[in-house]
């Protein structure tokens, strides 16, 4: 892998009048890596993508793509650099009525002149080509149907077909999965995976469940009210120690809960007062709030516990429960 960063984002915040979406965010994303941009709604994903193909410009700081200055370019100069690097969407945003070849056609626009209207007024080798991301990406019988008649994950799958008739450098996804089953949300994501790595892309993909950016990502960025929170390789990482950073940056219970939730743990997690002390947040919460928690310990505080614990942290857990009060 080659060191030298295909994506160098420096210092930068974005203001959208009295809200700052970005707050002084430093990424650098090496070729062929696959960076998951982890967080809530809101914590400046979307905002960060966009910062990566000009969409977006810094308020402040720097982003550098591909060896550009994205802020320095404009017209043709943007467009080409548009050109290498495709981008998929959570809805997909296909024509619906148009079937699924002339969808994934439409991604070479950028590289033909004028418009074009329906299947022949694309060059014969732009089709076949587009048929052959299409059997990449398990479609091809599907190529005359309209892109209506497709699932959630066939139609992102559609879109990353387009996507690939740019010949991206870059893929950037902006929550690719936020609107499928979980078969699919890992369908595409192993898709994304496979292709990135046959074709030696670069991708920056948004997601806010933690198992999946386990799964598919090579690093996980964590972003928090428009700051990196978190920048590590998966390799070796647990969900847990995912949760106990974003645990040590929430500052209210309600906010910690938000986070289990869209983080896609709250369905494991049963006992609030346990994931607290997992966490390491336990000591952050306001004493009001920890006496509601330990209510019912602290009655029975001079008795042994009278529940085994549901796994090994039993003792951590007590002593944590017991410093809340
Ligand atoms: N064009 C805009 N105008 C005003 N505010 C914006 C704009 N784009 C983003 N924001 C604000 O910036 C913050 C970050 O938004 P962003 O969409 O980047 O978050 P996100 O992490 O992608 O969220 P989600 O997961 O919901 O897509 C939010 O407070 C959002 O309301």
């Amino acid at each position: 892998m080659n060191s030298t960063p295909i994506i160098d984002v420096t210092n930068v915040t974005k203001t959208f009048g009295q809200t700052t979406a970005l707050d002084g965010v430093s990424l650098q994303v090496n070729h062929g890596e696959i960076v998951v941009l982890l967080g809530l709604s809101g914590s400046g994903k979307s905002t960060l993508l966009r910062h990566l193909d000009g969409l977006e410009l810094p308020t402040s700081g720097t982003v550098n793509v591909l060896g550009e200055e994205v802020s320095s370019l404009s017209g043709r100069r943007l467009r080409a650099l548009r050109g290498r690097v495709g981008f998929v969407f959570q809805q997909f945003e296909l024509v619906p009525s148009l079937t699924v070849l002339e969808n994934v056609l439409t991604g070479a626009l950028g590289t033909l002149r004028g418009p074009r209207f329906g299947l022949w007024s694309y060059p014969r080798a732009h089709k076949l080509k587009a048929l052959g991301h299409l059997d990449r990406v398990g479609l091809l019988a599907r190529a005359y149907q309209r892109a209506d008649t497709l699932s959630g994950g066939q139609q992102q799958r559609v879109a990353i077909a387009r996507a690939l008739m740019q010949d991206p450098q870059i893929l950037l996804a902006d929550e690719p999965v936020a609107s499928l089953d979980p078969e699919s949300s890992d369908a595409v994501m192993a898709l994304i995976r496979q292709i990135a790595t046959d074709q030696n892309l670069t991708v920056v993909c948004s997601l806010h469940q933690v198992d999946l950016a386990l799964s598919w990502g090579d690093r996980i960025v964590g972003l928090r009210h428009g700051q990196v929170v978190l920048d590590t390789p998966t390799a070796g990482l647990s969900k847990s120690e995912v949760m106990e950073i974003y645990g040590r940056v929430a500052t209210t219970t309600t906010e910690l809960e938000a986070i289990q939730t869209e983080l896609g743990v709250a369905d494991e997690l049963t006992d609030l007062e346990a994931v607290l002390t997992d966490l390491g947040v336990a000591d952050e919460l306001t004493e009001e709030r920890a006496d509601e928690l330990t209510h019912g310990s602290a009655h029975d505080s001079a008795h042994e516990p009278t529940h085994e614990p549901a796994h090994g942290h039993a003792a951590e857990r007590t002593s944590t429960t017991f410093s809340l009060r």
